[in-house]
This record gives C-alpha cells, sequence and structure tokens, in this order.
C-alpha cells in the first residue's frame, strides 16, 4: 500500500514579522524608478544607517509596489558569482508606491524630513520633458516642497549617464522655464544636484530566482533581486540636509568624478553596448556567453585596449579595472541578457563608444570595435524589435537605406561624413552576416 504523502508545506511569506526585523526606518529618503537597479545598489546602501528609510516609486508599475508592500517593503537579495549564491534580506525600503499615487509623491517630497531624492529613471529618463515625464513629477514635488517652506534637498542621479547631476539639472532648469522666478531661484540655491558613478551588474530575475530565494531564506519572497557580489559607488557634491552614512557601505565621496566616469562608462557599458549588438549577430544570448565565444572577446579586449588609451586614469587602474570586468563578464551566477542591455542604443552609443571613436579618427586610426558596435546596431535596428526613444526614426533610416550613413548621421553629422568609417561598418555588416551562425 503507498504511504500516505504529507502536503509539502510552503514557506511563509516574506513580512518583518515572519522575518524578525524591526519597523520601517523613518522616511528620510525618496526614490523615483523603484525597479531591480535600485534594490540592489542605493538600498542596500541605505541598509548601513538604520536611522534612514526610503519611500521608493515606480515609474509606472503598480505590480511591485503592491507585492512590496505585502512584504513590509522587505526582499531578498541574491548575491550570485561562481559559487554558491547568498541572500540577504534588505529591509531600507519602508515604503513602497506605484509612480501614479501622486497624492502621496508630493507629499513626500515637501516633507523637510525628506533630505534627499535618488533617481533611475533610465537614460531616456532625463531627455523626456512633459506631462507624466519623470521630470515632470520632479518638478511638481519640488514644486510643492517651494511652496510647502523652501526645505533645500538633494537630487542623486543613479544612471549609467555621463555627468549625470549636469543633466538632471539642465532638465529641471529646462522644465522649469515658464516658472515663476521665486520658485527659478530657490531652485538655483537650495537644489543640490549631485553627481554619481554606480556599478552593479542586475539583470532581471527570473521564475527560478523566487525558488531559490526560498530555499536560501526558508521566505517565499515574491520580489527577489538577482545581483553581482561588486558593487561601487562614487558621488560628487553636496547633501544640505544631510544623507546616510553610505560610506559604511563603501560608497566614496569624491571631488571629481571625470575619470571614473570615463572607465565606468567607456569599459563596462560601452563592452555591454558593443556585445548587445554583436553577441546576437553571433548567436549569443547573454553576456557570458559572449565573452566565452573568442571573436567577441577578441573584440572586447580590442575595445579595451583602444579606450585605455584615451582615458584619463592611470594605467595601472584602467588595467586593474579591465581584468575584474573580464571576471564579472563571465560569471555563470549571472545571466544578463544582451537583448535587454539593447535597448536605447541612439542614449548609449554617443556616449560610450563615439567619444573614443572620434579621438580615434583624430589620429587617423579606425578601430574595429567601435566600427563593429555601429555594424551590430544596425543589424540590429534592421532586423530586430527596437525598443528606442528614437525608433521610428531610426528604424525608418536603418530598414529603407542602402548603407550605414544616414543612421550614422543620425548619431553624429561629421562622422557620417567620414567615408572611410562609413564603408568600415558597411564592410563589417556583411562580415557580421557572414559569421552568424
Ligand atoms: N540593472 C543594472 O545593472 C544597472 C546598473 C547601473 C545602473 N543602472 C541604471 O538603472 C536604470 C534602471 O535599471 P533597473 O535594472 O532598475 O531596470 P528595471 O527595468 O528593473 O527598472 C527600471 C525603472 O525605471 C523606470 N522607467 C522606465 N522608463 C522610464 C522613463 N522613460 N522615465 C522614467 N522612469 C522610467 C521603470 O518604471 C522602473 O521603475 C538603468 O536604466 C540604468 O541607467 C542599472
Ligand atoms: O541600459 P544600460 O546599458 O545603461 O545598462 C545595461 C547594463 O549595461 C548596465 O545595467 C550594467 O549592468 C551596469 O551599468 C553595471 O553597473
Amino acid at each position: 500500500m503507498p504511504t500516505p504523502q504529507t502536503p509539502p508545506t510552503s514557506p511563509p511569506r516574506l513580512t518583518r514579522a515572519s522575518a524578525g526585523t524591526g519597523p520601517p526606518a523613518p522616511v528620510r529618503a525618496v526614490h523615483l524608478g523603484l525597479g531591480a537597479f535600485h534594490r540592489a545598489h542605493q538600498a542596500v546602501y541605505t541598509m548601513a544607517d538604520p536611522d534612514w528609510g526610503v519611500a521608493a516609486y515606480t515609474f509606472r508599475n503598480a505590480d511591485l509596489p503592491r507585492t512590496l508592500t505585502e512584504q513590509d517593503g522587505l526582499y531578498t537579495l541574491q548575491v550570485r558569482g561562481n559559487g554558491q549564491p547568498q541572500a540577504e534580506l534588505v529591509d531600507s525600503i519602508s515604503r513602497a508606491h506605484p509612480g501614479g499615487d501622486t497624492e502621496r509623491w508630493l507629499a513626500d517630497l515637501a516633507s523637510p524630513d525628506v533630505a534627499l531624492l535618488t533617481l533611475t529613471i533610465t537614460e531616456a529618463g532625463y531627455r523626456t520633458a512633459g506631462d507624466g515625464s519623470a521630470i515632470d513629477r520632479v518638478l511638481a514635488g519640488l514644486r510643492g516642497r517651494h511652496r510647502a517652506g523652501g526645505a533645500p534637498i538633494a537630487l542623486v542621479p543613479c544612471d549609467n549617464l555621463p555627468g549625470n547631476g549636469d543633466v538632471l539639472r539642465e532638465a529641471m532648469r529646462g522644465a522649469a522655464e515658464g516658472e515663476d522666478s521665486t520658485f527659478r531661484s530657490w531652485l538655483e540655491e537650495h537644489v543640490s544636484f549631485v553627481d554619481t558613478v554606480v556599478d552593479r551588474i542586475t539583470p532581471v530575475a527570473g521564475e527560478d530566482d523566487a525558488t531559490t530565494a526560498a530555499r536560501l531564506t526558508g521566505f517565499a519572497d515574491h520580489a527577489p533581486v538577482v545581483t553581482e557580489p561588486f558593487s561601487e559607488w562614487l558621488l560628487a557634491g553636496r547633501f544640505p540636509l544631510g544623507r546616510p552614512a553610505w560610506e559604511n557601505a563603501g560608497a566614496r565621496f569624491v571631488d571629481d568624478l571625470a575619470g571614473y566616469e570615463q572607465r565606468k562608462l567607456w569599459f563596462l557599458n560601452g563592452a555591454h553596448t558593443l556585445l548587445a549588438y554583436t553577441g546576437p549577430a553571433l548567436g549569443c544570448a547573454t553576456v557570458d556567453e559572449a565573452v566565452r565565444h573568442p571573436p567577441l572577446a577578441a573584440l572586447v579586449e580590442s575595445w579595451w585596449d583602444t579606450a585605455s588609451r584615451h582615458a584619463s586614469l592611470p594605467a595601472e587602474d584602467l588595467a586593474d579595472y579591465r581584468d575584474r570586468l573580464l571576471r564579472r563578464f563571465s560569471s555563470r551566477g549571472i545571466r544578463h541578457r544582451l537583448l535587454h542591455i539593447a535597448v536605447g542604443g541612439s542614449e548609449k552609443l554617443p556616449a560610450r563608444i563615439l567619444p573614443v571613436l572620434r579621438a580615434e579618427r583624430s589620429r587617423l586610426r579606425l578601430p574595429e570595435p567601435a566600427v563593429a558596435a555601429l555594424a551590430g546596431w544596425l543589424i540590429h535596428l534592421r532586423d530586430r524589435d527596437v525598443v528606442d526613444p528614437r525608433a521610428d526614426e531610426l528604424v525608418t533610416l536603418a530598414r529603407s537605406a542602402d548603407g550605414a550613413r544616414p543612421v550614422v548621421a543620425a548619431l553624429d553629422a561629421a562622422l557620417a561624413d567620414d567615408r572611410e568609417l562609413i564603408t568600415a561598418v558597411d564592410d563589417y555588416v556583411d562580415h557580421l552576416r557572414r559569421s552568424a551562425v
């Protein structure tokens, strides 16, 4: 006779009561763009200071705030390298809200208890103005804060953009153009724009990750995050009402970010952008797969050699960074999908690839990896579902024109007039097509 089966017991839902963590910390920071990265990065640094809690807002999505609210803001961070994954519970998010909760958003930003606003609104988020945009929401929040007494505040953009503090300042100035002069003066004097370099590879979590989280922690978590062991946060700027002791978790406050910014955007994000467009053309789906593909690995090494010629940090620092990068890219614990990284090329190529390409062309060199990135992007625009703020225009150009010239012209007219470059890009498109599996 078969023995009766005892039904498997499902793990308890993750909450502050079940996990035995304390009550949420008072809200002193607000975040806009609640996604995977904020939860793997800024929220983890904020945990180092138990006096600071975060009220986190998505841009549109209402599911994640609902799930996090059911879990009292808690979630599991799975840290994956090449060994066994490690799990930790993150408890710095005191409240999570959908972006549409305007009343709450305005109240939080008007509160003098709130000292800072961090943002992860994607690169495109800084260039999109108008009703309902992230910039519009921040402006509404600041307008309310000014009216409510005008306590100063620090704005801390955490997206991969060169000079992200200045980009945000310019976006806010532009959006505030029609506002009254007292508000505009307050914006200049009492709103501080902090520049940052952020780094932690955090792909979209999959179905299996909730199962692994439950196995590692004993709790059912419906919003786990997967990330790598490496993490870096460099900041430059003022915090007029104070900030969490982020340095306790390793954040570094520096006077000048330029060299670090180049290193991050050219070496890491530039290599990601290169692989995002060449990898799928050669049959690779993820970053770790791509860096194991010999021709792609050679392209990445060649890109780093090329970028090193123009980067300002000392050579040993760059060499050390690229060694570490290769290990991070190769990690089997992180499945980072190339087509996810391929989103928004028109924002990314100009910041990550073109500065190095221009510097090389001015010395009459034609770097293969930069040519490959442009050729791969052209193939991407011709063959894939394109997600980009300029998708309509770029897809039409790429699909109706014979060669690379009009698409390159959409990024940089001077480069488009460089015949040698355009011929090389066209030839590379053929080369990638012939090499496709
Ligand atoms: N994931 C990483 O490895 C990583 C590392 C460093 C920096 N970043 C930065 O963080 C950003 C978000 O990454 P993520 O992993 O959290 O992505 P995600 O998809 O998990 O979340 C993205 C967040 O941005 C919001 N958003 C999307 N489009 C927007 C727009 N046009 N305006 C305003 N908000 C918008 C979404 O609603 C969501 O809240 C990236 O674009 C990048 O700039 C990510
Ligand atoms: O959309 P992007 O290209 O800014 O970001 C995709 C990845 O390259 C990026 O998220 C990296 O993983 C991150 O920048 C690592 O710190």
